[in-house]
Parts: structure tokens; sequence; C-alpha cells
């Protein structure tokens, strides 16, 4: 069946801003506490989504979430009006009010995990909303993903929006960063891969020492079953836990994959023979040749690699035919990435294009292209099916870019989410955008 791939990239939210709260990822950490602009991070996103829907790309988008969240803020104890609510958090605990601020919906790789159709044992496009259990910040996304997937992807004789999994540490749960499909054609059935950097039940395994593996085998298994995968066609591959330890704190900034191309760094898994023989062979069995495109830590060290973000590049399939990357403009300004990309286009491989984008806000919290979209391959029923005010348009663009420009603050230090006034312009924000999109209903605020 004919499928095409669509990208739901996560439109910024007007609380984008660097507060530091993940550990672990190199970015956020070292940006911590800067100024930044949200109404630029926004508009980045947005030309991204432009030009790759001009190119003949699938490309969508997810609403942000409502920010602040006053249900998080008041179940954990700050009471009285909403500007209270912010007042006392700002005072006691300027770490839960960004937490409960943060934009990180924004990186929707993390929104979910997605099978298509061809893989699932029910033949519908099934999705399960990650937990993000290891970050505050983050924990809470789920709920508000899953109302905004079930809004889009409504009609259930095509998809499935699942719960996300139980939100403890065995189930730690990152969604389609740690997921990969590789496959013949994307209405083929495909290869999942999923990669984990932990095994909870099974504490001998090995696991990172400085920083937390945020996702479990065990959860990956899970989500496998909910989907109704085959298990000759699901792999489960574990992560080298010395380079969650060097800041690669999600399999997509040391992999990427698209079609039978798999697109990786030497230290990318735990066990690279085994783990792309087991790849290779399981891939062969749908009748695709699996290609390997290895980069070497002579040409590229791991330290490059989660400076640059090489890894978090999008691959994709192009209508005319061919690859093409899209890699942040860290890798340009990276002089070994620089040279290993141009090596990489000249060499007669399946990638033979590079598209290059300022994505420097997103960047700076360790989102890079990758963690700004959410793969989706639907049949032409799928994608008719679903809804389709979320899809990018010149149209869409046009109304978004002045809607940005009127609600959106052009910079944003961590002191200013004290403003009571910020969370009044965000709730006016998403108020206008569901009318934009066509999704009444979508926040807690609106019922
Ligand atoms: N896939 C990319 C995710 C990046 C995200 N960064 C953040 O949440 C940083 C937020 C801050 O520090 O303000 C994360 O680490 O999960």
């Amino acid at each position: 069946m004919t499928a095409r791939e669509y990208n739901f990239d996560g439109l910024v939210g007007p609380s984008h801003n660097y507060a530091g709260l993940s550990f672990g990822n190199v970015a956020s950490f070292s940006n911590v506490k800067s100024e930044s602009n949200p109404r630029e991070a926004a508009l980045q996103g947005l030309a991204k989504m432009r030009a790759l829907a001009a190119r003949g790309f699938g490309q969508a988008l997810l609403p942000p979430h409502a920010r602040p969240n006053f249900a998080l803020l008041r179940s954990l104890g700050f009471t009285g009006s909403d500007a209270q609510v912010i007042s006392s958090a700002a005072k006691t605990s300027p770490v839960i009010l960004a937490a409960a601020y943060s934009a990180s919906p924004m990186w929707t790789a993390n929104a979910a995990t997605v099978s298509p159709s061809p893989d699932t044992a029910d033949g519908r496009a099934h999705f399960t909303p990650a937990n993000l259990n290891n970050k505050l910040h983050r924990s809470y996304e789920h709920v508000q993903t899953a109302r905004a997937l079930r809004a889009i992807f409504h009609d259930e004789r095509h998809f499935a929006v699942h719960d996300a999994l139980p939100p403890t540490p065995a189930f730690g749960d990152e969604g389609a960063a740690n997921h990969t499909r590789l496959c013949a054609d994307h209405g083929a059935p495909g290869v999942e891969m999923f990669v984990y950097g932990r095994v909870e039940f099974q504490p001998d395994a090995p696991s990172p020492r400085r920083f937390p593996a945020r996702q479990t085998r065990e959860a990956s298994e899970a989500v496998a079953r909910l989907h109704g995968l085959d298990p000759r066609r699901a792999v489960f591959i574990q992560q080298d836990p010395d380079t969650i330890d060097q800041g690669v704190f999600h399999n997509d900034v040391i992999a990427v994959g698209n079609g039978n191309v798999l697109f990786y760094h030497q230290q990318a898994f735990a066990d690279e023979a085994a783990s792309l023989d087991g790849l290779r062979r399981v891939l062969a069995d749908t009748g695709a040749d699996l290609v390997a495109v290895r980069v070497d830590a002579s040409d590229v060290t791991v330290a490059d690699a989660v400076g640059s973000y090489l890894f978090n590049s999008q691959l994709l399939s192009r209508p005319e035919g061919g690859m093409a990357l899209l890699v942040p403009r860290e890798c340009r300004e990276n002089a070994a990435v620089d040279r290993y990309l141009d090596r990489l286009v000249a060499s007669g491989g399946p990638i033979d294009e590079l598209l290059t984008f300022d994505l420097r806000q997103s960047m700076r919290n360790g989102g890079g292209p990758a963690c700004l979209r959410l793969r989706v391959a639907l049949t032409e029923q799928e994608a008719a099916a679903m809804h389709q005010g979320v899809i990018m348009t010149e149209a869409l663009h046009a109304r978004l870019v002045p809607w940005v420009q009127k609600h959106y603050r052009d910079r944003l230090a961590p002191a200013d989410l004290a403003d009571p006034q910020l969370a009044v312009e965000t709730c006016a924000a998403l108020d206008e955008l569901t009318g934009i999109l066509g999704l009444p209903s979508l926040y807690d605020f609106q019922c």
C-alpha cells in the first residue's frame, strides 16, 4: 500500500526558556539560566516546517501545551488564585515553577512511540505517549499529548492511542527518540528497533554510572506488546552506557534511520556487531537490505556528535528519490563534522543532499532537528482520516507567523517566569491557536 511519512513537528510554545532541568543533557545544563527568545524559537521551527512542506515532504505539527501547568503546581501545595500560585512557587521553589513552565513538549520525538499500520496486528496505527518519568518537567506531558493525539487521530477505525506506561522507573519511556523503523518502503511491513539504556529487572546488566539511562528495556517491550508488533520484526538493542555518560541521553543523539538506511556512530550500541547482524537478518526477512552508514570515532568523536548533533538529523526520503540529511547549523560550525558531511554526500552512498537549518534556540536546550519531530507513516486513507488542520501548508504558515509575532516575547529570562502576565499571555495565545488549527477544547482552560 502506498504510504507517506509525515513529520509532526512540535510548535514551540510561548514560554520557551533555559532552566537547566535535564541532568545528563549537556546543552540543557550548559545554557542554564541564560535568556531565551521564544519568538525566534517558534519562527525557526516554523521555517523548517514550511521548507519541508514546500519540498513535498509530509509535514504537520503538534500544538504546545498549556503553561504553566497549574495542576502540577496545585498538586505540589501551591494555593490561591493563579497569580498567587505563581508568586508563591517563584518564591519557594523557582525550579518547580520552571518545570511547570517548560516548553519541552516542543521535542515531539519524545511525545510518543508510533507503529504504523503495516506493522501492527490489528492493522491500525498505534501511538503510546511516552511517560518521560525521568524528569519532573517532562513527566506530566503525556496527559496533554494523549489528548492532542486523540483529537488529531480520532478515527478509531484507523488509529489507537494508548495511555502512557506506568510512571515508574521500571518503565521509563522516552518515546520515538529511542525507536527507529527500518523498512523497504513506508507502506511495507518494517522492522521496529527499540534502543534502551538499562534493564530494570536485571540489575547486573551494564548501565551508565554518571548520567541516567532514561529508557528501560521493559518499557520498550511493553510498547511493542501494546502495539501488537510481530515479535519477529521487533528488535531490542542496548545503547552503549559509556556514550550515555558522555551526554547521549537518547539514541537519537547518536543514530538515525530511514527506509533501509541506518546512519550511526560506531559507539552507539553496547554490542555493535551483534546489533547490526541482528538488524540485517530481520530486515532481510522483510525483503530489504540494510545499508549501514557507520561513522568512525576517528572521523567524528562522541563529543563532536554531542556538540554538533550530527545524528540528531532528519533522514528524509525525497519524493523524487534519494535521501536528504537535514542537519542543524552547528554541524557546519564543527570542523570535523563539516569535513565528514562533505565526504558523506560525495561518497556515492544513499545520502546525497544536505539541508542545513538554524534551530539554535532549540539546540541550546539539547533539541535538534530530530528531537523536534515525530514521524508518522500513514496510508492515503489514514492521512485523509486524521484532523487536517494541523497539516503544514503555505496558508497555515502564513497564519502562524503573525500569530507568533503577536503573542510571543522576544526575550525571556528565568526571573520572568514569576511575572503573572506571562501566564495570561500564554493562555490568550493558545486559545487563539485552537481556532487556527480547528481543535476546540484542546486545553483544560477552555472546558
Ligand atoms: N529530544 C530532546 C529533548 C531535550 C529536552 N531538553 C529539556 O527538557 C531542557 C529543558 C530545560 O533545561 O529548560 C530533554 O532533555 O528531554
